[in-house]
């Protein structure tokens, strides 16, 4: 797979074995399907349980279809980067995007660390630039790098000389398992001072939060007097230029806020990162970008190299329009207690994807040809030299050095070298608030707008034209950030993300339209709408879980009897279907209970927070209600994980608590209602609620244990009173609803 007969191959596909998993696939849909056609013969006999419990079980198989289809044909990628060495003159530049909006959710401490790992790759660094996006405006972070990048000069050549692999400071010097035995002692008098160093940083940084303003505004500070967060001009900072281009000295790095006015939309990260683009297209304009979040730091110092294996070795470019490393996290708690460590979704569905048209992009730890995020397409990347339109030109807005940058850059000629300071009039005019206006930027060029998974909806773009992508994943991993850690925050980031992929499946942008009239592959189509349908799918299971407690408490029943075969069929699907989970978590190395944490997480989370991404997606489809981007607040303290309630579930007042409770108390309900007819009437009842109804209710209590907790937990661990209460009054207005019911 080389480029050139003579150079070693720089990657390998591998296609995965999965036969055994394969025939159990097949066998869960084939007792799903049975299921099916039992309820379907007997559907005129029973009533509008039966017709719902159908429905719903269409859907689940609707959904493991999907599933199979995803996982049918995995692939792996084997990269050697040591193949690349010997190439050092050919590399190409790549600029680096970090994006920042709240120095309260994101510390500046880890969004310095962030920076610092990425100043610090191995990677000839007149190659690289590093861009902060700093949505927030903040004096703080501004200061913040000022006083990193000082400590770069010490800490980047430390790193490279010693090869130390971890380059993120807090990480490197939180290692308790440093030990010097085998270190010389000018290696341990240089790690004391650089330590010393790093918490004269770490106390500076501290200070300056302490503080109500980190400096006096003036020198470089002197922008930031009388700023506000959503009202003020764009500010655009070099804070160290690597001008002579030297190999081993430290990459630029460059601190943009873009301007912000009020009533003037901003588009959140996608916005942040379009502005990314256009300064940086002035200032370097490499053809390769990678971005992360501001906490996702580079835990393997080779990973631009590990890209580059791809990028340049894969067979041609319409292979690889970006490279994707998983999202993985680190101090992350214990067995994964939230359910958002996402293993085994990267380990499966995406190499599944991987076999197919290539990952989704997933918004950080991600390389990508800025040509194509420049919107090119595969068929004329070499048609485009000599005669690029007007009109295409016209698209990127009003800056001529921009359009000669973009130009270039969709001809893949190098721009000649620059002083980042000559553009950087420029690159004010381009990070204004009304740049874009009557330009592509967000709606065919670039980051786009109008779904709060702009990542999704961006990679999405770019594979229905027909492009494909790799999924990377080195060892040790790539990139590695904070999962949020706290019930309300992961029931946030997931309501965003079933909002923001519901969006795109509404809009134009529907993957079907996408397989239809452009170059989606059918089966990667499915793969989106796989994704896509998450806020949807919490209607079928909120339906599936009322009905055990309805039919319990009207004394019906909506499951076969015991006496029945397909009795047996549902138990034997339940008792594959969790063994089979379990065995993709012991596979990737997690444990039993961190299984169970998923599959209880996974019924939580449909039932809450994806059922609140849809009521969002309809209120903004009504016009009642805007949809905004709510950040994930970030936490670096290792501390909580030896903290014994670190992993106990915690509320607050949100409202997407009240359905979990209500379900809960529903079936705390069931259950005594089952437990008193048991002692009234031990006799079996043939027409009243059975066996399968008991079981469902009880499983689903153990599901929201976490809710059953709440109910008695004080502070952050319970669930609020006035929580309580309304949960408690929909449950009475269900009985109500039942007791009419039964009464006909
Ligand atoms: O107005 C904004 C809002 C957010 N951000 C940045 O966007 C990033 C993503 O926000 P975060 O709250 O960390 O999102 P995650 O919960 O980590 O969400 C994931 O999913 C998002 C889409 O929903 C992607 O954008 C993220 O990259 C991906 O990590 C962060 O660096 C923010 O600083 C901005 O720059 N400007
Ligand atoms: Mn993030």
């Amino acid at each position: 797979m080389a480029s050139t007969p003579t150079t070693l191959p720089l990657c390998e596909k591998i296609t995965r074995k999965n036969t055994a998993q394969r025939a159990i696939d097949v066998i869960i849909l084939f007792l799903l399907l049975s299921l099916l056609v039992y309820r379907f013969l007997l559907l005129k006999d029973h009533g509008l349980t039966w017709l719902l419990a159908f429905l719903c079980e269409s859907w689940f198989t609707f959904t493991w279809v999907l599933v199979v289809s995803i996982k049918w044909n995995p692939v792996e990628y084997k990269t050697y980067p040591d193949n690349l060495l010997p190439r050092v003159t050919e590399f190409p530049s790549v600029d680096m995007f970090v994006t920042t909006v709240d120095s309260m959710l994101e510390p500046p401490i880890i969004i310095i660390n962030t920076v610092l790992s990425l100043l610090a790759v191995d990677y000839p660094a007149h190659k690289l630039a590093c861009y902060v996006s700093d949505d927030g405006c903040s004096p703080f972070t501004f200061y913040s790098l000022v006083e990193a990048s000082k400590f770069a000069k010490l800490w980047v050549p430390f790193c490279k000389k010693h090869n130390i692999q971890i380059r993120t400071p807090f990480k490197y010097f939180s290692n308790d398992s440093l030990s010097f035995t085998n270190s010389s002692w000018e290696f341990q008098q240089e790690w004391k001072s650089i330590k010393v160093e790093y918490e004269q940083l770490c106390h500076k940084i501290e200070n300056a939060s302490q503080n109500s303003k980190p400096c006096d505004f003036t020198g470089e500070f002197s922008e930031f007097s009388n700023v506000e967060r959503n009202n003020h001009p764009t500010i655009i900072k070099i804070i160290s230029e690597n001008k002579e281009g030297l190999p081993d000295g430290l990459p630029h790095l460059v601190y943009v806020s873009r301007e912000k006015r009020h009533r003037h939309p901003h588009h959140y990260k996608a916005g942040a990162m379009n502005v990314l683009a256009r300064v940086s297209g002035l200032m370097s304009n490499a053809p390769y970008m990678l971005n992360v979040d501001c906490d996702m730091f580079v835990n393997n110092s080779k990973v631009v190299l590990q890209a580059m294996c791809l990028l340049l070795g894969s067979k041609s470019e319409k292979e690889s329009a970006f490279v994707q490393f998983p999202q993985k996290f680190y101090d992350g708690l214990k067995d994964d207690p939230y359910g958002n460590q996402l293993v085994v979704l990267f380990e499966y569905m995406t190499h599944g994807m991987s076999g197919i048209q290539g990952p989704l992009y997933s918004g950080i730890g991600c390389f990508h040809r800025r040509k194509i995020i420049y919107r090119i397409s595969p068929d004329n990347v070499e048609s485009v030299n000599g005669k690029l339109d007007e009109d295409k030109v016209l698209e990127f807005g009003s800056s001529k050095e921009l359009i000669k940058s973009a130009v270039n850059t969709l001809k893949g000629k190098r721009d000649p070298p620059n002083h980042l300071g000559d553009s950087i009039k420029e690159a004010h005019q381009v990070a204004s608030y009304d740049y874009e206006y009557n330009t592509s930027w967000g709606a065919k060029v670039s980051w786009r707008y109008g779904s709060t998974t702009e990542d999704v909806l961006t990679g999405l773009t770019i594979h229905k034209r027909g492009w494909k992508s790799i999924y990377c994943t080195p060892n040790p991993p790539a990139f590695l950030g904070c999962a949020p850690s706290g019930g309300p925050a992961a029931m946030t980031q997931q309501k965003r993300w079933a909002t923001g992929l519901l969006e795109i499946l509404l809009s134009k942008n529907c993957p079907i339209f996408a397989t239809i009239f452009q170059k989606l592959r059918f089966r990667q189509c499915l793969a989106y709408l796989w994704l896509f349908l998450w806020g949807i799918r919490s209607i079928p299971e909120l339906c599936y879980a009322i009905l055990p407690a309805y039919c319990i408490i009207t004394n019906s029943f909506f499951l076969p009897k015991v006496e029945e075969p397909a009795f047996y069929v549902l138990v034997t699907l339940f008792v594959i279907y969790s063994l089979y989970t379990l065995s993709e978590y012991l596979r990737t190395g997690q444990s039993v209970r961190a299984w169970w944490n998923n599959q209880r997480m996974a019924r939580i989370t449909t039932m809450t927070a994806w059922f609140f991404g849809l009521l969002s997606v309809m209120l903004k489809l009504l016009g009642i209600s805007e949809i905004v981007f709510e950040v994930t607040k970030k936490d670096q303290s290792s501390d909580s994980t030896n903290d014994d309630d670190a992993g106990r579930f915690t509320f607050d007042e949100s409202p997407i608590f009240v359905p979990g409770t209500t379900i809960l108390l529903l079936h705390l309900i069931a259950i005594v209602v089952s437990l008193w007819k048991l002692m009234q009437r031990p006799t079996h009842d043939v027409h009243g609620s059975g066996l399968g109804e008991v079981l469902c209710s009880v499983w689903l209590v153990l599901c929201f244990w976490p809710f059953l907790k709440g109910l008695f937990g004080k502070g952050k661990h319970g669930i609020p009173i006035s929580t309580i209460g309304k949960s408690a009054a929909l449950a009475l207005l269900f009985m109500q609803f039942c007791r009419r019911i039964t009464m006909g």
